[in-house]
């Protein structure tokens, strides 16, 4: 079965490779550079583009839309919904990182706005952020989880339920990562807490869910690649590692390297 899967996201994998997408997003100012290497890395196109005159046009070249809550105002909250609202129309996926939605009043109202304005393919974030989407009030003291220890069972039924509600596909990062469209779950486990000590991974894996829903329909097993991908790279970058800074150098390497080989080393299982 899991040998099955493979071929499945290597097909994803080769597809982005082949069409070299267009990835569309309106990002924060913090790791938007990175999250357009991480796009290149893999073998798609990014434009980062936020001005609400401009928005219709580029994402109507572009085969996926990353709409990240970052640095949010309200400018860039009206250019995510013109720009999801035309992606809507145009069938091109739109992904969702709803970075420290937890913190402010401000951005659970923009939030609430912008899931109201556009059908988004894809949920991504930490628990603080998904529980907050959901309505549970956990605040959060910035962009980071506050708190990941809750149960397993409980971790993957908020999942389930944010899926049938938005009607998406929902992911939940963390030590082991949820991935689910309200029926099937996937549980990835790859990854090392260092991923948790630079800025960005949240984000970059956000950016590399993006460029693998551009290649296909199947959003729930590009999502699963997106996020084996960060784990796998993340892992590999541990090898001989010096510090925080050629951690990050190395998961470049590692993502810009990736072939189906690399994939063999995912530890996922179904549910
Ligand atoms: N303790 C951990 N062990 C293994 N992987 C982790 C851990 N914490 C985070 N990750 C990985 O780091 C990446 C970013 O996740 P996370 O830190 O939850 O996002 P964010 O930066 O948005 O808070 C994901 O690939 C996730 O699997
Ligand atoms: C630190 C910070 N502040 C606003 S956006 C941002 C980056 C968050 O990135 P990630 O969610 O990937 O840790
Ligand atoms: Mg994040």
């Amino acid at each position: 079965m899991i040998l099955k899967k493979i071929d499945q996201l290597t097909e994803i994998l080769l597809e982005i490779k082949k069409q070299n997408p267009l990835i569309h997003h309106i990002t924060n100012y913090v790791t938007a550079n990175d999250c357009a290497n991480i796009v290149l890395a893999l073998g798609g196109s990014p434009i980062m583009a936020d001005c609400c005159e401009e928005v219709e046009e580029i994402v109507s070249m572009a085969s996926a839309l990353t709409l990240n809550l970052g640095t949010l105002n309200e400018k860039t909250a009206n250019s995510m919904i013109i720009a999801g609202k035309k992606a809507n129309r145009l069938k091109i996926p739109v992904i969702l990182d709803p970075v420290g939605v937890g913190a402010t009043q401000f951005r659970r109202e923009m939030l609430k706005e912008i899931l109201e304005e556009v059908e988004v393919a894809v949920i991504k974030g930490n628990l603080t952020e998904i529980k907050n989407i959901y309505g549970i009030r956990e605040k959060a003291k910035g962009v980071d989880s506050v708190n990941d220890g809750i149960f397993y069972e409980e971790k993957k039924g908020l999942a389930i339920e944010v899926s049938k509600k938005f009607k998406c596909i929902t992911v939940i990062t963390g030590k082991e990562d949820i991935i689910t469209d309200g029926g099937k779950v996937y549980i990835v486990e790859n990854g090392t807490p260092l991923l948790a000590k630079i800025t960005g991974t949240g984000c970059m894996t956000a950016s590399l869910i993006s460029t693998c829903c551009s290649v296909t329909e199947n959003y729930l097993l590009a999502s699963l690649l997106g996020v084996l991908i960060m784990g796998i790279c993340g892992e590999l970058a541990t090898i001989e590692n010096r510090g925080l800074g050629s951690f990050k150098v190395k998961l470049f390497d590692h993502i810009s390297n990736f072939t189906k080989e690399e994939l063999k080393k995912g530890r996922f299982y179904e549910e």
